[in-house]
């Protein structure tokens, strides 16, 4: 009995163990699974709820069967039956409200810490070149390490305490079937039942065990679900402070941004109604910009208006805020004072944004030209075949197509990883020819890059009828963006 009761505790104690597993990939999808994100968090929300459902279906059925049994207790044993087990069932009550408190914090606790520890192991995963080159394989495996240690330690304090909680619900069944004894003991020793045969005192004895033993299985069954409960409350706190920040976010989002301007948009999508020229891209009065996290102030003050055929150049030292001037204009920072309006959409009859560092999704050679069009126009086909050819030409990528053994070939690698910095820009520049948007942003695309390669880059998007806003270092950029100046903050913008 002691053993399949171990072992009830045991197993119930594992599927914890991968209970919270689920729910701590389905708080940190955003970080390590963030091409199927929603497929994840729907998954691990069925379970949260099946686990949910089957904890409500428990607490619905116990009290008709507690009244049932109630009754029937009460019809062999009188009052002190029913009595001595509701006052059993309060104190157990207490004792296992005093062993869970403790466990609710440091389940939340062990689940941050669980993140904390595999956001590590990704960080290094994705940097591991970068590491390597550094030497640096020692210190990373001692901070993970340190990492994991205090993880260990957290989920050992956490099993101590639930061994005390499963000390306690395992003495409260025992102590519970030695009591439905007591309870009929005592009617009979005080001469109740003498009238009695011993046939019909044993007939009762044993009614009267099923009867208690049952109500106290009831008890039992409520007491159990303490176990659930503490895990539930636990997960429960940690997807609602999830859901709390994400709400925060959403309530922060930039007004000037509407849904449809927060994704491409290919059809021309200006309204008109905008008391601004409809050549204009980008409309800012009076900003003011601070870093979000800590309230550093970037920008101040700051009155542009960017529009159709005069592009600008924004220049100044590192970490002055020209990326950050980028991401206010991209809507990814919101200003803390005065108003930025982007009044085209993003695609090819608006703005694309080429970041400061190159990203390539995984995929063909044609994925990469077109990103992100595939995915909002899957059925393009190979209708450009030329097109896309031409701008690798142009970039001076003609070889990749032999390397990737043509257009449409899948390829198994990681175009981060084959690619250098130079050459990661090039096809960069092969993704915004092909676009063709009227307004390019151009976050230093061209660093790596010499300076007679970026002029030519540079010229053909003059070409190809492209406005820039571009931040860079060289003087010889200035050129492309030839024209008057307009100060701002720490660096400068540039226009044409
Ligand atoms: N996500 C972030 N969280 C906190 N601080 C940030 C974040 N991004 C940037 N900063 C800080 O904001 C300041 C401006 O950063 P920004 O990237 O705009 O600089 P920058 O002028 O583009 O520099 P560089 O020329 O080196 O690219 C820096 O001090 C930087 O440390």
């Amino acid at each position: 009995m002691m053993y399949v009761s171990w072992r009830k505790s045991l197993t119930e104690y594992l599927h914890s163990c991968y209970f919270q597993g689920q729910v701590y990939y389905s708080l940190h999808v955003l970080h390590e699974d963030i091409d199927n994100p929603d497929q994840r968090i729907s998954q691990d929300v069925e379970r949260f709820c099946r686990q949910l459902s089957s904890m409500a279906s428990k607490l619905i059925i116990s009290p008709f069967t507690l009244a049932y049994y109630t009754y029937q207790c009460f019809h062999s044993t009188g009052w002190l039956g029913p009595v001595s087990i509701f006052g059993y069932f309060i104190i157990g009550t207490i004792v296992n409200k005093i062993l869970m408190s403790p466990i609710v914090s440091k389940l939340v606790q062990q689940e941050k810490l669980e993140g904390d520890f595999r956001f590590k192991h990704m960080q290094i995963r994705v940097n591991a070149e970068t590491v390597a080159f550094y030497r640096a394989g020692r210190v990373e495996h001692m901070r993970t390490d340190r990492r994991l240690q205090s993880l260990l330690q957290t989920q050992r304090e956490l099993m101590c305490k639930e061994l005390w909680l499963y000390i306690g619900i395992n003495t409260f069944d025992y102590l519970g079937s030695i009591l439905s004894y007591v309870v009929i003991a005592i009617p009979i020793f005080s001469g109740v039942y003498s009238d009695l045969s011993p046939t019909e005192l044993i007939a009762l004895v044993s009614k009267n065990a099923f009867v208690s033993i049952y109500l106290i299985g009831c008890f039992s069954q409520l007491i159990d679900l303490s176990s659930t409960i503490t895990d539930v409350a636990g997960y429960t706190h940690r997807i609602g402070e999830l859901q709390e920040t994400l709400l925060s976010l959403g309530r922060k989002k930039n007004d000037n941004y509407s849904e449809a301007k927060a994704s491409w948009d290919l059809d021309n999508s200006h309204s008109g109604e905008d008391p601004v020229p409809r050549d204009t891209a980008f409309l800012l009065e009076r900003v003011t910009l601070s870093v979000p996290s800590s309230g550093k102030q970037l920008i101040k003050d700051l009155s542009l208006r960017i529009s159709q055929g005069n592009s600008v150049m924004i220049v100044g030292n590192t970490g002055t805020g020209k990326t950050s001037l980028l991401r206010a204009l991209g809507g990814l920072w919101e200003s803390t004072r005065g108003s930025i309006k982007m009044l085209t959409c993003f695609g090819p009859r608006g703005v694309v944004f080429l970041p400061q560092r190159p990203f390539f999704t995984d995929g063909s050679l044609r994925e990469q030209v077109i990103y992100p069009l595939k995915e909002i126009y899957p059925a393009s086909g190979s209708a450009d075949d030329e097109r896309i050819v031409r701008f690798l030409e142009l970039v001076g990528l003609t070889d990749l197509l032999a390397r990737a053994g043509g257009l449409d070939e899948p390829v198994d690698w990681n175009w981060c990883d084959i690619l250098s910095p130079g050459e990661m820009q090039r096809l960069s520049f092969a993704r915004l020819f092909y676009l063709q948007p009227k307004y390019a942003v151009l976050d230093e695309a061209t660093s790596a890059l010499t300076e007679d390669v970026e002029h030519e880059l540079y010229h053909v998007c003059l070409q190809l009828g492209m406005t820039l806003i571009s931040v860079g270092h060289r003087a010889s950029l200035e050129k492309v963006h030839w024209g008057g100046s307009t100060p701002c903050c720490g660096g400068k913008t540039r226009g044409r």
